[in-house]
């Protein structure tokens, strides 16, 4: 799989691409690219980069254009306020990467792609917490949804909430064949509401009808389910997910930049802007929600009852 994939490459990439992957083998291609690479805006010299401190794991791959960021805050990769903001972090300094065009977001922990966003962040804490935290969550999906780059979620492991939001946020996904893997927007079985664009994001992907079902039921999908409704748009052996991110990766980056991602920017942005125009008010809506009583002892109990699964 992984020559098919150089030679797709190959095929795709002119130039510098073409003559790195002349080795006919793309990982000790770019491999040996990482250790000679220069140094370049904001990734340093050898243009493979962990940022243990981020929990975030980034390697650039300056040839190919591609970058992958795998997430890396075990047990189960939930999205603290201190994730979500080294994520803006480094999708700006993607962003700003001349030579990258393309994202792979994994994670770096088998069985788990992110378990959504950190529950302990949304109760128990002051207002001022959650405000700033809802900002986090909003700031990255707009960073994310609106990517200049094309995005793929090779969905590793399973990815409910604000989990399957990442990978909905992306052009593409690609998920492993597991049946123990599920993925979807389950927020009502917490007792809690997935927001308007949590909802208007899934609608654009598997439409109105769809969402409305799986919303209400905060159904989480299997991997073939998720493929039949369209949540996710292949599904393949476990171990075949990277290679598999790699060659979709190559025919989306065939596809000139400009045209590309003008007609993301088109299909897109009438859903963000619904987002930025009442941005403050989704965050005051966000605090007054969570601050209730009875919804902070629901996710009191929800945690209490993952907790008590494992006893
Ligand atoms: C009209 C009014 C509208 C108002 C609307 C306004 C605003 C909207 C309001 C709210 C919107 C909020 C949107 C929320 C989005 C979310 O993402 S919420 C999070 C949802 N996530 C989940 O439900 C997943 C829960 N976790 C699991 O199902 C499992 O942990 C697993 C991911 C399948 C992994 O299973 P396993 O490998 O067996 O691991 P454990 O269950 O043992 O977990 C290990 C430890 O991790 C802790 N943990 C798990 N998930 C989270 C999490 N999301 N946050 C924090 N911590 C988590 C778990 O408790 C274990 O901890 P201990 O080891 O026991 O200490």
């Amino acid at each position: 799989m992984a020559l098919r994939v150089v030679s797709v490459l190959k095929r795709r990439l002119g130039g510098p691409g073409q003559k790195l992957l002349r080795s006919g083998n793309l990982l000790s291609a770019t491999q040996h690219r990482w250790e000679k690479m220069p140094s370049s805006v904001g990734f340093p010299v050898t243009s493979r980069r962990s940022f243990s401190k981020t929990a975030l794991i980034v390697d650039v791959d300056h040839n190919l254009g591609i970058a992958t960021m795998k997430m890396n805050n075990p047990p189960v990769n939930s999205l603290s306020l201190e994730l979500l903001t080294n994520f803006v972090i480094d999708l700006e300094k993607l962003e700003n990467e001349k030579r990258c065009r393309g994202l792979i977001i994994t994670s770096a922990s088998p069985k788990i792609f992110s378990a959504g966003l950190d529950i302990t962040e949304m109760y128990g804490k002051s207002s001022a917490h959650y405000a700033e935290f809802w900002k986090a969550v909003q700031e990255l999906w707009l960073k994310l949804y609106m990517s200049n780059m094309v995005v793929i979620a090779a969905i590793n492991g399973s990815s409910p909430a604000g989990g399957c939001l990442i990978s909905l946020a992306g052009d593409y996904r690609i998920m492993a064949d597991n049946p123990k893997y599920t993925i979807g927007l389950n927020e009502t079985l917490l007792g809690i509401v997935a927001p308007f664009w949590f909802k208007d994001t899934l609608v654009n992907t598997i439409g109105n009808r769809a969402s409305e079902h799986a919303l209400q039921l905060g159904l989480l999908f299997s991997p073939t389910d998720a493929l039949r409704v369209g949540i996710v748009d292949q599904v393949v052996p476990e171990d075949k997910v990277q290679d598999t991110a790699l060659n979709v990766m190559s025919r989306w980056l065939s596809i000139p930049d400009h045209a590309r991602q003008l007609t993301k920017t088109m299909m897109r942005k009438p859903t963000v802007d619904r987002l930025l125009k009442q941005r403050e008010a989704d965050i005051k809506n966000f605090v007054s929600f969570i601050s209730r009583d009875s919804i902070q002892k629901s996710l009191h109990m929800y945690m209490k009852h993952l907790k008590e699964r494992k006893e």
